[in-house]
């Protein structure tokens, strides 16, 4: 793995090692792939100015999300089904994650169970901080009885997916007639329970009808703290706000729903603003260097999540290629935080943007 300099670099040897079906369900995006497109080229055409001679030594990268310990603004986005990406599947990137010292957001649709994400965790990191990703299900015992296995796996935050009323429309998987998991996979954490024994597994239940009286609910059901992930738009930034939403993730699910959505970075800002610092925004999508990182942290993100570099980190070299991967990013991030005369994520603000018209 040593030729692979940069989280790019480990798309090529990913693609290589997949099946093909494999590496199409998770390079791929809605529709034309408008979006998944522009969430890089976003980041690309913002422009940064940096300041001189503030002799702020080596930056420190540590911070705190929902009060939760990070060692660094840059969280593991929930993404689906690591087993078809390596045979470690969740449980090696729950190690990888862990011992970098941040914050990973379990999907629920893992092929790994939480119990067994958060037991591996625990094997490299004292205190791991995980969080879980919910698809609220209409089923709402369903649902309650997931979200009582993350609380009791000690999961720290639920991550409730707000933008997938339907799956996306991937035409690369329908090229495929990529529907299901391979024979032997299974979202573990979809299995019935009772009494501890292994039930039936379910499908996962996408339904047009949620609404915010589905998000009440769940905040009546548990104590945790909620973040919303999907939000694009800065009334619905306004409205969880109100709900007494904890975070909020601005997310266009890595281009995988509504194609020609805009790029998440281009959301950012009218979200930070519309929340006025009422509870913490983060933002995922097209993350890729350290820059991408500055620059969702000058607009008012508290951090960044990222998604396929990790798919393709475990893909190449299953729990040392994550780890890589985010060394490559925690590396990236420190360099361009002294070149722009900041001394830890906290001093980056609007300020390393140029004034002016932004799109
Ligand atoms: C293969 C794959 C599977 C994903 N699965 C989920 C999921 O189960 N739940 C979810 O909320 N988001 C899911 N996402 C979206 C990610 O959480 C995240 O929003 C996106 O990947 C960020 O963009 P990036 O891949 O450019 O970093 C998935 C993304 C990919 C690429
Ligand atoms: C199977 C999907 C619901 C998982 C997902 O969110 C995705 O692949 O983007």
């Amino acid at each position: 793995m040593d030729e692979l300099l940069t989280v790019a670099d480990f798309e090529a040897p990913a693609r290589a090692a997949l099946d093909p079906v494999h590496y199409d369900y998770f390079a791929g995006g809605a529709r034309d792939e408008i979006t998944l497109a522009a969430n890089e080229s976003a980041f690309a055409r913002i422009r940064l100015r940096p300041r001189i001679l503030r002799g702020r030594g080596t930056p420190e990268l540590a911070t705190a999300v929902l009060g939760a310990p990070a060692s660094m603004p840059i969280l593991v986005a929930p993404t689906a089904f690591h087993r078809l990406a390596h045979p470690d599947a969740e449980r090696a990137t729950a190690r990888a994650v862990a011992s970098a010292g941040t914050v990973l957001i379990a999907a629920m649709l893992s092929t790994v169970a939480i119990e067994d994400i958060a037991a591996e965790a625990r094997k490299v990191a004292v205190d791991p901080v995980l969080w879980f990703q919910l698809y609220l299900q209409r089923d709402l015992g369903f649902t309650e009885a997931v979200v009582r296995r993350a609380e009791s796996a000690g999961v720290r935050a639920l991550v409730v997916t707000a933008d997938s009323p339907a799956l996306g429309h991937h035409e690369r998987n329908d090229r495929h007639g990529f529907h299901d998991l391979p024979a032997g996979m299974r979202c573990e954490n979809l299995r019935e329970l009772r009494a501890g024994e292994p039930g039936h597994v379910r499908q996962v239940d996408l339904s047009p009808e949620l609404s915010w009286r589905h998000v009440e609910r769940l905040r009546s059901l548990t104590d945790l703290p909620i973040l919303l992930k999907g939000v694009l738009h800065p009334e619905d930034a306004r409205i969880a706000a109100d709900a007494g939403i904890d975070g909020i993730v601005v997310s266009n699910h890595g281009g995988r729903q509504l194609d020609t959505a805009m790029a998440s970075i281009e959301a950012l800002p009218d979200v930070v603003d519309a929340v006025a610092g009422r509870l913490p925004v983060l933002l995922d999508g097209g993350i890729r260097r350290g820059t991408d990182v500055v620059k969702a942290l000058a607009y008012g993100a508290a951090a960044v999540a990222v998604g396929r570099p990790v798919v393709w980190g475990l893909t190449v070299g299953g729990e040392a290629g994550v780890t890589r991967v985010l060394e490559i990013l925690r590396d990236e991030l420190a360099h361009t935080l002294m070149l722009c005369g900041c001394g830890s994520p906290a001093e980056v603000s609007r300020d390393l943007l140029p004034a002016g018209p932004r799109w």
